[in-house]
């Protein structure tokens, strides 16, 4: 999959019928399932006292399934120990089977205190609160006294509890990463395998860490749907590795092609991510007034307008990497130039409104290439609402790199990076500071440059991908989530 990055920095993750598929292998060769909800409550009840050695008070907030199962069993287990519980029952029918055991189990110690006013959780002693509302047999929209609870337990945490979920943050669509309302969790303990949502829209969000407990579950060897990128891994892939005996040459060409009239930034930041990224010569081809512009600020940067040099003799070299998109506009020109990009050959990137015009034209890419779409423009790509991209952003962006055969980054606040061959990674921790406009272009050069040094599409997209998310979260640290502009991440890539 990826050639460079060995696997043990990245995460399986699946999709909640394989999980349920290795549950089920598992109750079949143990020939029962209580002894794998024990197993789960043993494995949180460790990991709670590992974070909270004096534990003296546990508050458990527990749904009717067996998620809320697995809490009951951590109830009883932190009992016998002698510590305080008080569990917090939001069931709205009577428990079944593993759960109504672990029920009879619990509710058997008459030092736990059992109440059904989640409103009181506001007023227990504890500062630990364990979420076992909701696990994988959540199915959204959330009925509205779930939804009290879940508030009731984000409330309790803004006012300094810590939270562990059970398997997964209670209101989590696990398949798809989205929850109108759920829980934010200090840690989620989840079960069998990682799952797809946890690193994923609200998901990422709402998921502070995540610790994986097999439970011993059988491994039905089944293929996973993605894998998460431990961000450590990148100090030894920098965007373009400098190597003590090189020259610009070793590094690669870059050439980005935008820049319509208004939208002169855009393109001007991505030679400049492109330039800073690494790459060893970098050509802008824009509007002709923003000539002056770009060398005022990166005299580094050749530029030209594609009036007075065509674009065929700019790529001098097949190795010379063309990023087209960044500002480029729906104009006259900006069509021309499409054009003028078809007629091109060599590895490109393909962002922002080069993406319309790939819309619009429709052709497979027929070139080594990456795409950078944003769910809104994926939506346009595939002629579906953002929506429907939301629904599902690893089939989305599968969808999209079948359809015009290249590497797809679909960005959000993880970004999902696919290939041809189905490989999917999920990379990035949530950046809110690169919500702005310019963030877009700033990728773009970055993975102009990772791929004129990297060649492989797939592993240049996910180094370049994974690296502006890290330098964002560094930067935004020192400037500021809100002032800082997203070009600015370019001075933390090292
Ligand atoms: N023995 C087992 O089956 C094991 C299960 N495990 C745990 O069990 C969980 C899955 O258990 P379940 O399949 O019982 O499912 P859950 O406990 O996740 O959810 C089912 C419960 O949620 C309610 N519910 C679902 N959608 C709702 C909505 N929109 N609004 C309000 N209530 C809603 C259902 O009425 C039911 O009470 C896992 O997440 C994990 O925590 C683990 O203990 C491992 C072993
Ligand atoms: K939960």
């Amino acid at each position: 999959m990826l050639t460079r990055i060995p696997e043990r920095y990245l995460v399986p993750l699946y999709r909640v019928e394989d999980v349920r598929r290795r549950e089920q292998a598992s109750f079949a060769q143990e020939g029962e399932s209580y002894a794998m909800m024990h197993r789960a409550g043993e494995a949180l009840y460790r990991h709670i006292l590992h974070h909270n050695a004096s534990l003296k008070h546990l508050s458990v907030v527990v749904g009717g399934g067996n998620n809320g199962g697995d809490g009951l069993v951590v109830a009883a287990l932190a009992a016998q120990d002698g510590i305080e519980v008080t569990v917090y029952d939001c069931s709205s029918k009577p428990r079944t089977g593993d759960a109504e055991y672990a029920e009879k189990v619990a509710f058997g110690y008459d030092t736990i205190q059992i109440t059904r006013n989640i409103e009181a959780l506001n007023q227990d002693p504890g500062q630990v609160v364990v979420d076992g509302l909701l696990g994988i047999g959540f199915h959204p929209p959330i009925s509205e006294d779930l939804a009290n609870a879940i508030a009731a337990i984000n409330q309790k945490r803004a006012q300094g509890a810590w939270v562990v979920s059970v398997d997964c943050p209670s209101g989590l669509d696990v398949e798809t990463g989205r929850g109108a309302l759920l829980v934010e969790a200090d840690l989620v303990v989840t079960f069998i395998a990682d799952k797809l949502g946890h690193y994923l829209l609200d998901g990422a969000v709402a998921c502070h860490q995540i610790v994986m407990e097999s439970l011993q579950a059988v491994d039905l060897l089944n293929r996973p749907t993605a894998y998460f990128l431990t961000p450590a891994v990148l100090e030894n892939y920098p965007p373009c590795l400098r190597l003590p005996n090189s020259h610009k040459g070793t590094y690669g060409h870059v050439t980005v092609l935008g820049g319509d009239l208004g939208f002169g930034g855009a393109a001007i930041m991505a030679s400049e991510a492109a330039a800073k990224s690494g790459v060893g010569t970098v050509t802008l081809m824009t509007q002709s007034r923003h000539l002056s512009a770009s060398l005022m600020r990166n005299p580094n940067v050749m530029c030209v307008s594609p009036e007075d040099i065509g674009l065929g003799d700019t790529l001098r070299s097949s190795e010379s990497v063309l990023v087209i998109g960044p500002g480029l506009g729906r104009t006259e020109w900006s069509e021309r130039n499409w054009q003028a990009f078809l007629a091109t050959e060599g590895p490109a990137v393909v962002d922002a409104d080069a993406l319309y015009w790939l819309g619009v034209y429709g052709q497979p890419m027929g070139r080594p290439a990456v795409l950078t779409p944003h769910p809104g423009e994926a939506a346009r790509l595939l002629q579906c609402s953002t929506a429907d991209i939301l629904e599902d952003l690893v089939g989305s962006a599968q969808q999209i790199a079948t359809r015009f055969q290249s590497v797809v980054i679909l960005k959000g606040a993880t970004s999902v990076v696919v290939n041809q061959n189905g490989d999917v990674v999920i990379l990035g921790q949530p950046c809110p500071a690169l919500a702005k406009g310019g963030s877009g272009d700033v990728l773009s050069g970055m993975v102009g440059a990772c791929l004129a040094y990297y060649h492989e599409p797939f592993e240049a997209a996910v180094i370049a991908a994974a690296w502006h998310n890290m330098a964002a979260n560094k930067a935004s640290l020192v400037i500021g989530q809100i002032s800082m502009q997203p070009y600015q991440l370019l001075d933390y890539l090292e």
